[in-house]
């Protein structure tokens, strides 16, 4: 079945995150005629955008209710950009925030009209339609407005729907913030090779194709990501001597759960 994209969409905060959106939507056939964003800093490919039929920084008074308002601004900005949004909501409206920590309750405080809210939680290789989000719907959403937002959601990567709020702060630490921790394990890497002798150029290289690599045949492959490191990984190699650094007592995994803690704990401290 194919779900109709919005009528009118107004995006609320064109930055990296929601002009990756934005790409996405474009992709899948959204016209830039329906579309209209506000941000106090448009990017220039926000400007070329306004060219094409986007409408840029209107008067927010000029503006009818919107069918999909999408909140993309940072956590902090909320309080200073919601104000001026409540009149654009109207009976069947669907408010999707992106909002790092940010609540429904937090939301539906700020925007009084507000019925129809889903919270989600996409990440940056949405700009790449390869994003994976993780969404959660309040009480209000119709079923309609659900596949209004999977349809939306679906056009920047995979959607996984959840019931449960409380879990989107752990979404948020795993795949939300998560290519942050895999493109610092490429300048890791690149690192690495340098000390180990390698000209600059070249470890980045090297670093750069071997996560970018390994992460492609982990999207193509069936295989599990134990299944393909133990692939890599011969008897009494080298990456065996390496697994036994890596894969210590005190190696990546328990890093990596001290990482995912941090950025939960940071999620819960911007609600309210
Ligand atoms: N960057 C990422 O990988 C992800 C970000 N997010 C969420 O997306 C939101 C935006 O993050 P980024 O795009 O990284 O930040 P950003 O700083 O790149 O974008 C925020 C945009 O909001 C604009 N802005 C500031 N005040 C405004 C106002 N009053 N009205 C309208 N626009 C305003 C800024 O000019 C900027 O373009 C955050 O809430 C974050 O938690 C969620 C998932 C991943
Ligand atoms: O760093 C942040 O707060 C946002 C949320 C997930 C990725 N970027």
């Amino acid at each position: 079945m194919t779900v109709a994209l919005p009528a009118s969409l107004l995006l609320v905060g064109a930055g990296k995150m929601g002009g990756a959106m934005l790409d996405g939507w474009l992709k899948i056939g959204l016209p830039p005629a329906r579309i209209t964003v506000i941000d106090p800093y448009p990017s220039p490919a926000m400007q070329a955008l306004a060219d094409k039929g986007l409408t840029l920084n209107p008067a927010l008074a000029d503006l009818a209710p919107q069918a999909v308002l999408v909140l993309a601004v940072k956590p902090q900005m909320l309080d200073e950009a919601a104000p001026q949004l409540d009149r654009l909501i109207g009976a069947d409206s669907v408010i999707l925030s992106i909002l790092a920590g940010k609540t429904i309750t937090d939301i539906k405080e700020r925007l009084p009209a507000a019925r129809a809210i889903v919270r989600a939680m996409p990440n940056l290789p949405a700009s790449i339609g390869r994003g994976v989000t993780a969404a959660v719907g309040s009480s209000g959403l119709t079923l309609a407005q659900r596949d209004l937002a999977q349809a939306l959601l679906s056009g920047v990567g995979s959607v996984e729907w959840l019931d449960d709020e409380s879990l989107i702060d752990a979404v948020t630490a795993i795949s939300g913030s998560g290519p942050a921790y895999v493109f610092h394990l490429a300048e890791c890497l690149a690192e690495a090779g340098r000390t180990l002798g390698l000209p600059a150029d070249v470890a980045v290289r090297l670093a750069r194709a071997t996560v970018s690599g390994a992460g492609e045949l982990l999207h193509q492959s069936d295989l599990a990501a134990g299944t393909l490191r133990e692939n890599v990984t011969s008897k009494g190699g080298t990456t065996a001597a390496a697994l036994e650094v890596l894969m210590a007592a005190d190696g990546l995994q328990p890093l990596i759960l001290r990482t995912a803690q941090a950025a939960k704990r940071r999620a819960a401290e911007l609600s309210g």
